[in-house]
């Protein structure tokens, strides 16, 4: 983990304090999750195909939304799957499967809303520029 505080336990004294603690949070699940690193080219494409095809605001507002969507869900699967690690030291257990493989239909879903919403926006301006 990339904290300077390497052994606190007790609350944060101050914003910045605390503002440290989250960023090295959002480095670790960077770092430690391939996935994340996927939505995160998926996301930097998606935002340079909607300034070539010069999306409305109201469609920034729905492309944005996927993308933060499916960060978040990336993100409460990788705390759920901290956790269950944590309690079960990687021992087989039918919770642990049970918890981890709901995590991961969490982000199945927001993948699938954040799909949905891009062909929603793009499919029209795809079908008008091949002329189909
Ligand atoms: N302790 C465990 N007991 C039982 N099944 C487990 C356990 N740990 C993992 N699994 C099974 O393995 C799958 C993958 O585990 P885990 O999510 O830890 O790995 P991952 O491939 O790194 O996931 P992700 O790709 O989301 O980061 C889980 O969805 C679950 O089905």
């Amino acid at each position: 983990m990339g904290s300077q505080d390497k052994h606190q336990v007790e609350k944060n004294r101050h914003f910045i304090q605390a503002l440290g603690h989250a960023w090295d949070g959002v480095k670790d699940v960077v770092k430690k999750e391939r996935n994340m690193r996927f939505h995160i080219v998926a996301a930097v494409l998606v935002i340079i195909a909607a300034f070539l095809m010069q999306v409305g605001i109201f469609e920034w507002l729905w492309l944005l939304s996927a993308i933060f969507v499916v960060f978040a869900a990336e993100f409460a699967n990788t705390i759920v799957e901290e956790l269950v690690d944590l309690v079960v030291h990687h021992h087989y257990d039918l919770d642990a499967k049970y918890a981890k493989d709901i995590a991961a239909g969490v982000v199945l879903l927001a993948a699938f809303y954040a799909v949905l919403v891009g062909l929603l926006i793009f499919w029209p301006r795809f079908k008008s520029l091949l002329g189909i």
